[in-house]
């Protein structure tokens, strides 16, 4: 038996690979296997070659548990090692030197660890012991056994060893003693190992014999040594994929549509990319593509690699390109990760092209389903963007779908406004604004439904994209105003009609909550609406985008609701309303207004004379004049105030208009609602 020492020049690169290198201390099930299976991949390599004769034979490699003695054995029928070899790739370290390695680990642990082939290291994070007991291919090679009790000291030795290749034995250490377990070693190879290119065995297939559970003598092989993904795409069928997916996530719904991709410069990958139904709750959506590295599993985070739309879909990505083990921010500011990512999104775009353009009914059909994916991506990615533009959808409430080109040819004629920008009309919801989306109609109007989860964002960045155009939602205005054109109809109340009018409906409209009302006056026709709601645009888009945004205290989430109760001036009842305030308040208000415009007179005159003087100047008696003035002008304003009111709460047509206005608005809510059951009960 010889001894030696490892190629390190300190002592601490143990308790580094143990403590800090891996975090997860399960992947040197992954570490052993990958190598178990690239000795055998070599030799495969070797006898294609001709450079090795015997036969390849049964080249399973075989995964062991020993509960008693609490080892992991790791078996290949692959290249083997001489003692020569063990010395250069074991002993030495894979890497040119643990001065090196340490003077980059300080920097950074994560970023190298990829970079230097630590891989059979990875053992010790679990091991107290661990023997490589190996022999080579070669004709006549003597068998070895290298042992290490995870110090820098070696033991080697020449040992009888039939077979080719390499077991790998390590003794687990008290800490780790949870991996002595098959359930355990089961889950892992399930994870790391599912679609290794190398069958792998895990002790043998079972089944029920008299009532008991009996080994088989068929392996119980753990993986797929051909995954759909490094099939031919020409070779497989849609029900390939299909299955495929339920294999990855037996719980989900069939995905929409899949992506196959293989790529081979400038960097390698291949996958299979699936469309999600994506539902409203994106979060747990995300994250659920599985890396792997040449068919090792990796992680099923994929943050940083792919574009943060993109983590909404599923699927697999296989890259010898993507370095493995290092950090989040070295991924990003990798550059081979940025090609990648750059090329998976426009793989991405240009699959949703083809079927958008091969089939389109197809595509109409799922776009509901699509939709939140490709606005999510729009909204957070220029260059998927540009190209998603030419085939995202707009839909009406019709249900009928356009492409941002045809839509703008839809409304060209009958929605340019004044100004000749484009008005895009939309609803968030088809029944609450159905009566505007009917006025609208009407008028020969298209109106959108944009009723997604990301519309409020994506009308704005719309906005921003579309060169004159606008999103006006269809109540947030009265049907002749949302597309301001020229000509206009002539309001025919006068200002004091208007001012009395703006009091007896002001003072009718019951609490809706928080929300607010202003009274506005409108020249409709005679045969639109007497009296409406409706919110201002921007408003209501504020208030959405900080409700969307989360922001408790933000400022516009704080506003109460504000909505404009429009009266069509025009209207006949509305103009029988205003004759018969006149009718029956008329002298009354006459006096008053005759008081009020007096008192106003002597006011500016005392304003006037104030104006140029000091304060101190001013006579006492001026200032207490002043005073009493301001004082009666607010009681002759009272009195009118209550005259109008009083008319109101006795006019059944008015109260009658505005919860005929709420009603269409889906606002007319608990004791309000209740007194117009009574009411409209009391008319029949
Ligand atoms: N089962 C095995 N059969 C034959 N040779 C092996 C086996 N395991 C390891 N080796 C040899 O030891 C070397 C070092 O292995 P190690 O896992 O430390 O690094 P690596 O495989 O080169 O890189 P990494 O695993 O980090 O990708 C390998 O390159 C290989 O030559």
């Amino acid at each position: 038996m010889q001894k030696g020492n490892i190629g390190v020049s300190t002592e601490n690169i143990f308790p580094i690979i143990k403590k800090y290198l891996y975090s997860d201390h399960e992947i040197f099930l992954r570490e052993l296997i990958s190598n178990a299976v690239d000795a055998s991949q070599k030799l495969k390599t070797l006898a294609s070659v001709g450079e090795f004769k015997g036969e390849l034979g049964d080249m399973t490699i075989r995964v062991s548990l020993d509960e008693k003695k609490k080892t992991i054995t790791i078996s290949d029928r692959g290249v083997g090692m001489t003692a020569e070899e063990i010395e250069k790739y074991i002993n030495q370290l894979a890497f040119s030197g643990a001065n090196e390695f340490l003077e980059k680990y300080k920097k950074d642990a994560h970023a190298i660890i990829g970079h230097f082939g630590l891989g059979f290291y990875s053992s010790f994070m679990v091991s107290k012991k661990v023997d490589i007991i190996t022999r080579s291919f070669r004709e006549d090679a003597q068998a070895v056994k290298w042992s290490c009790d995870g110090n820098t000291e070696y033991t080697i030795e020449e040992i009888k060893k039939e077979d080719r290749g390499t077991d790998i034995v390590l003794h687990i250490d008290d800490e780790n003693q949870s991996f002595v377990d098959k359930n355990e070693i089961s889950r892992l190879l399930k994870k790391y190992c599912r679609f290794l290119p190398v069958e792998i065995a895990f002790g043998k297939e079972t089944e029920w014999k008299d009532g008991k559970e009996v080994e088989t003598d068929k392996d119980n092989v753990v993986n797929e040594v051909n995954p759909l993904w490094t099939q031919k795409p020409a070779d497989l069928k849609d029900e390939d994929y299909k299955n495929f997916y339920r294999e990855l996530y037996p719980m989900a719904e069939d995905p929409l549509f899949n992506i196959h991709l293989n790529v081979d410069y400038p960097f390698n990958l291949t996958g299979v990319l699936y469309f999600p139904k994506i539902k409203n709750n994106i979060e747990i959506q995300k994250n659920k593509i599985q890396l792997y590295c040449n068919q090792v599993y990796v992680t099923d985070s994929v943050e940083g690699i792919v574009p943060e739309f993109l983590t909404l879909l599923h699927g697999v990505l296989d890259s010898p390109d993507i370095p493995l083990n290092v950090s989040r921010s070295y991924l990003q500011s990798d550059s081979n990760v940025k090609k990648i990512s750059s090329h998976i999104t426009k793989k991405v775009a240009d699959r949703l092209e083809e079927i958008f353009k091969s089939d389109r009914k197809t595509f109409e059909e799922k776009w509901d389903d699509l939709k939140l994916f490709i606005e999510y991506g729009m909204l957070t990615d220029e260059k998927f963007y540009d190209r998603a533009a030419k085939f995202a959808l707009l839909k009406n409430t019709e249900g009928k779908c356009f492409t941002f080109e045809e839509y703008k040819d839809i409304i060209k004629t009958n929605q340019t406004d004044k100004d000749d920008n484009l008005v895009y009309l939309y609803s968030t919801n088809k029944d609450d604004q159905f009566t505007f989306i009917e006025a609208a109609k009407n008028k020969g109007y298209d109106v959108l439904l944009m009723d997604g989860h990301f519309d409020s964002h994506f009308i704005n960045h719309l906005e921003q994209k579309f060169e004159k155009g606008r999103f006006v939602r269809v109540d947030s205005d009265v049907v002749e105003k949302l597309v301001p054109k020229e000509e206009q109809n002539e309001l025919k109340l006068t200002p004091e009609q208007r001012e009395n009018l703006t009091t007896v409906f002001s003072s009718q409209i019951p609490q809706v909550g928080k929300t607010h009302f202003l009274v506005t006056f409108e020249a409709l026709g005679e045969n639109d609406t007497p009296v409406m709601i409706t919110q201002q645009e921007f408003m209501r888009r504020m208030k959405e985008m900080s409700a969307l945004q989360g922001g408790g205290g933000m400022f516009y989430g704080e506003m109460p609701d504000s909505y404009n109760l429009v009266v069509n001036g025009n209207h006949p009842l509305v103009s029988r309303i205003s004759e018969t305030v006149e009718n029956e308040l008329g002298g009354k208000l006459k006096t008053i207004n005759g008081r009020i415009s007096s008192l106003d007179a002597r006011k500016s005159e005392l304003e006037a004379a104030k104006k140029d003087k000091k304060e101190e100047e001013v006579p006492q008696a001026e200032k207490e004049e002043l005073e009493d003035v301001d004082k009666k002008i607010s009681e002759q304003k009272g009195k009118k105030e209550t005259l109008l009111t009083d008319y109101a709460s006795g006019s059944k047509l008015v109260s009658q208009l505005i919860d005929l206005a709420l009603l269409s608005n889906n606002m007319l809510k608990g004791e309000a609602l209740n007194k117009f059951v009574k009411r409209s009960i009391d008319l029949i």
